[in-house]
């Protein structure tokens, strides 16, 4: 058996010495449009570009691997090529350890600089005054619905939408208690505890054990080992970037929980990729039809509304309210543009991007 392993670990040797040769011969390319890139001022990150090579390889491969190890192994050689051309600072909703976090390594690589930070205010203020040059922020549950802090500050401040992120969300009970009766508080965010609801019902329905929500679930995390009597609903991550104890796994209401996230910048536009999707935020006049003359407009040109948010204005005491929006479709591709166009002084084009679901 030693020998014949030897002999296939030679040929994994001899395969990984092409890899390596391959994987350098790219980077050569890179570079060079890098340096092009930066002589025009052009965008490094390209997703529609990284998408239709992953499409491409895909519908190429006859071989084991699978779409998803592609993805995984090309996404990771795409970010250490953007970090050649430049290195990009990403800012993240943290700490370290959060579903967030995730996201955002999964999709910059390993390479990147990342910067945690405490709220998603400051992630999208961070973007905004570009002390960091992408931001990455979740933005819906298919289960909860969206994150509303997420959704206003959109409309709060002038960042584009560069890509979406869909993640598995699976959440740990973490507590350095040994007897569930001595958690008298659980820390998280507002949006775990609602995916959480049956777990928190049949566990701690008859107790008077107190629900605090906190800016994250990383934060949660170290809050769970630093307050006495406390646990917390956070990832298996950050449960043990903590060291915090995990009681239970999997406690999420239902087992397709998924998150959304985007990955957000101060001035960014793809190109089309081919499936795309438009985001935009719509301020209505407050008369009978403003919002049926519109979506009228919609099924006119065929647009597919994927869509529609209602969030309130926040300004005064009368309960206004605005549309968040996402479309079917380009900015690029002409039934759009002629919609959006026409009610442009209504519309804030927030971007359009790769479009995963
Ligand atoms: C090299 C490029 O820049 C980035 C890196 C890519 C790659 O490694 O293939 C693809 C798109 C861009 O995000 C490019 O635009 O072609």
């Amino acid at each position: 058996m030693e020998k014949a392993l030897d002999q296939l670990r030679e040929q994994i040797d001899s395969v990984d010495n092409q890899l390596l040769a391959l994987l350098n011969q790219r980077m050569s390319v890179v570079q060079k449009v890098g340096e092009l890139k930066k002589s025009n001022n052009a965008i490094i990150y390209r997703p529609e570009r990284e998408k239709s090579i992953i499409d491409r390889l895909e519908g190429l491969n006859d071989g084991l691997l699978t779409r998803g190890m592609i993805e995984a192994v090309f996404l990771e050689i795409f970010a250490a090529s953007r970090n050649f051309e430049l290195p990009e600072r990403v800012g993240y909703l943290g700490p370290p350890g959060s579903f967030t976090h995730q996201a955002a390594e999964g999709r910059f690589g390993v390479t990147s600089e990342y910067i945690p930070l405490s709220n998603i205010q400051s992630v999208f203020e961070s973007v905004d005054t570009e002390r960091v040059r992408f931001g990455v922020i979740p933005i819906e549950n298919n289960r909860q619905g969206f994150v509303g802090e997420s959704v206003d500050m959109f409309y709060d401040l002038d960042v584009k939408i560069v890509a979406e992120i869909v993640l598995p969300i699976h959440h740990t009970f973490a507590s350095r208690c040994d007897q569930l009766s001595d958690i008298k508080y659980i820390y998280s965010k507002d949006v775990a505890f609602k995916q959480c609801r049956k777990f928190l019902r049949e566990y701690f329905g008859n107790t008077d054990v107190e629900i605090v929500p906190v800016d994250s679930t990383s934060k949660a995390a170290q809050m769970a080992m630093e307050v006495d009597n406390s646990a917390a609903i956070c990832s298996d991550v950050a449960a043990k970037i903590n060291n915090a104890p995990i009681l239970f796994h999997n406690i999420e209401d239902t087992s397709d929980n998924q998150t959304r996230f985007l990955i957000i910048s101060k001035n960014f536009t793809n190109k089309k990729s081919g499936a795309d999707k438009t985001t935009v935020i719509l301020k209505l006049p407050d008369v009978v039809g403003s919002l049926a003359t519109f979506l009228q407009d919609f099924r006119d040109h065929g647009i597919n509304l994927i869509k529609i948010e209602n969030r309130p204005e926040r300004t005064d005491t009368n309960f206004k309210a605005w549309f968040y929006l996402d479309l079917d479709g380009h900015i690029e591709d002409e039934h759009i543009s002629k919609v959006l166009d026409k009610h442009g002084d209504k519309i804030k084009w927030l971007g359009s991007y790769v479009k995963l679901i």
